[in-house]
């Protein structure tokens, strides 16, 4: 008997070794410096599971410790994580090594829920190459812009809404309004719905938006660490997935009803949904190419969705903060909206919009200090080898399935590419400073042809709600709002610790 139990025990003593003791080696012994104090089994993620601390400042924390070396490796629980800080590292994994590291991570694997799994973030290089040709021609210049009115209209609704009130000054919960408003736009362009939700506050669509977008709920949390450690057929089986059932049902009914209807009355507005018609009615007619199926088109609404809602309501929440405390910088701004909308007989248009630089660099500046993704993933698709540059490096193999970090957040907060950089200061991006921006240090939409597809659409959105904000209204701090302003140390996205609290101040 004893025996038995011995070897039982051996038994579980070296799984545990080999299971959970001996991967936290694994860059040790290629000669990567680990940047993290991994613990067995759990790796560097323990902060993040008691919810402690933010991926982002994880990350940022090895980034620190780390000063000459051009990249590091950490531990998601038992998984090898390899975090890039040298921007000419990151050009060569986004750009010239394209094919090797072409993949992102699975959020969630797609037998577990094949509705993210389609998606084109999620997609697979091979199944990428076939849908990203099909979803660009939806955000090229000219689409964008055909756009504009449909923005205009909601952001219009936002700014009455407030201007109608009596009151010349109001408390405004900044995220708050800036979700409404970036709702009411993407469920016009992504679903064709009309919403306006200052005035129906409580409408279906926002609050299945709401519930499908917060990344901090319980069982996505858990669903996104176990997909570290758990096979797809296991996470079905348990029921964790990124879509609830209730969430994926609303979103598709009211694409479907959509749908229906344009085909029925046979009018079409200049939207997304068209343009996944577009591109589903020529692969029909096209033998040569691979159909796309209704599924395929709702997959790609939740993530032009999911994309466009809280990514931009949190930029804009940034923004009127940064607005808010830095009172020259929205004279400036203010100046140059009025004069250019003067100029151009008082009307609000996409080409008066084009002219407003300083418009264009305090965006860029609200993007370099608050990189609304923090950073970006890659997995290594093809074994890649990292030569030597620096005294004391050596080659190191990249083993195909290496989980990567690209570390936006930390490199826009890097003195030596954004000298004083938690000062807001939007000459950075003037036309001579731009050109002296390190490149690759800046890339709060990413890089390389799995680039940011929604960008030009992200910053229209945000340049018209701003330029009706701005030319109405003076953005004032108060009693409560924070400053400094911290990060959400619970959040996946880069959030605010609190509630974005401001005064908005009629102009007369
Ligand atoms: C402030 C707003 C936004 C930011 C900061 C942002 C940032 C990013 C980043 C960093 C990536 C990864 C890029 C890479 O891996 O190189 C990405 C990918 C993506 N974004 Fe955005 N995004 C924003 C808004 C949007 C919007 C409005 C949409 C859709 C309407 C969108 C749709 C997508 C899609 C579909 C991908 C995957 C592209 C692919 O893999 O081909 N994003 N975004």
């Amino acid at each position: 008997m004893i025996p038995i139990i011995m070897w039982l025990a051996i038994a579980a003593l070296a799984s545990f070794y080999y299971f959970c003791v001996r991967p936290m080696t694994y860059w040790k012994k290629k000669g990567v410096h680990q940047g993290g104090n991994p613990s067995w089994l759990i790796g560097d993620s323990l902060r993040n599971i008691l919810g402690l601390e933010c991926f982002i400042t994880t990350i940022d924390n090895g980034y620190k410790k780390t000063p000459d070396l051009r990249y590091f490796g950490m531990y998601t629980f038992v998984k090898p994580l390899l975090v890039i800080k040298d921007p000419d590292l990151i050009k060569e994994i986004t750009v010239k090594a394209f094919d090797n590291f072409a993949d992102h991570r699975d959020v969630m694997p797609v037998e577990a829920d094949p509705l993210w799994g389609k998606n084109l973030f999620q997609l697979k290089v091979e199944d990428w190459r076939y849908m990203r040709p099909l979803m660009s021609p939806s955000f090229t210049s000219g689409k964008i812009k055909t756009m504009f009115g449909l923005m205009s209209e909601c952001a219009e609704n936002m700014v009455n809404h407030f201007k109608n009130k009596k009151e010349s000054s109001i408390e405004l919960d900044v995220l708050d309004a800036t979700t409404r408003y970036t709702n009411d736009v993407i469920a016009k362009i992504a679903f064709g719905v009309s919403v306006d939700s200052l005035k129906n506050p409580n409408n279906e669509f926002l609050n299945t938006a709401r519930r499908a977008t917060d990344l901090t709920r319980f069982k996505l949390t858990l669903s996104a660490f176990a997909s570290f450690v758990l096979p797809g057929y296991l996470m079905k089986m348990l029921g964790l997935k990124f879509f609830e059932d209730d969430v994926k049902n609303y979103f598709s009914n009211v694409l479907q009803d959509s749908i229906r209807m344009r085909k029925k009355s046979g009018t079409y507005s200049s939207d997304l949904i068209d343009s996944l018609l577009e591109a589903q009615s020529a692969a029909k007619k096209d033998n040569s190419l691979r159909k796309l199926e209704d599924d395929d088109i709702l997959s790609q609404s939740m993530i032009f969705f999911l994309g466009g809602f809280d990514t931009v309501s949190k930029l804009l929440g940034f923004l009127c903060y940064e607005l808010a405390i830095n009172k020259e910088v929205q004279d400036k701004l203010r100046k140059e909206i009025l004069d250019v909308i003067k100029k151009n007989d008082g009307k609000h248009t996409y080409d008066a919009i084009m002219k407003m630089e300083y418009l264009d660099m305090v965006i860029s500046e609200s993007l370099r200090k608050w990189p609304i993704m923090g950073g970006m993933d890659r997995i290594c698709t093809k074994s890649y080898k990292i030569e030597p540059v620096n005294p004391g490096e050596q080659p190191v193999i990249i083993e195909k399935g290496t989980y990567m970090w690209l570390s936006v957040w930390s490199l826009h907060h890097d003195a030596k590419y954004f000298p004083n950089p938690e000062k807001f200061d939007p000459e950075r991006f003037n036309e001579e400073r731009k050109a002296e921006i390190y490149p690759y240090s800046y890339i709060p939409f990413g890089f390389g042809p799995r680039t940011c597809i929604g960008q030009r659409f992200s910053l229209l959105k945000c340049k018209i709600i701003i330029m009706h904000i701005i030319s109405n209204f003076e953005l004032e701090p108060c009693q409560k709002t924070k400053i400094p302003l911290g990060l959400f140390e619970k959040a996946f996205l880069v959030s605010p610790e609190v509630d974005i609290i401001l005064n908005l101040k009629k102009i007369a």
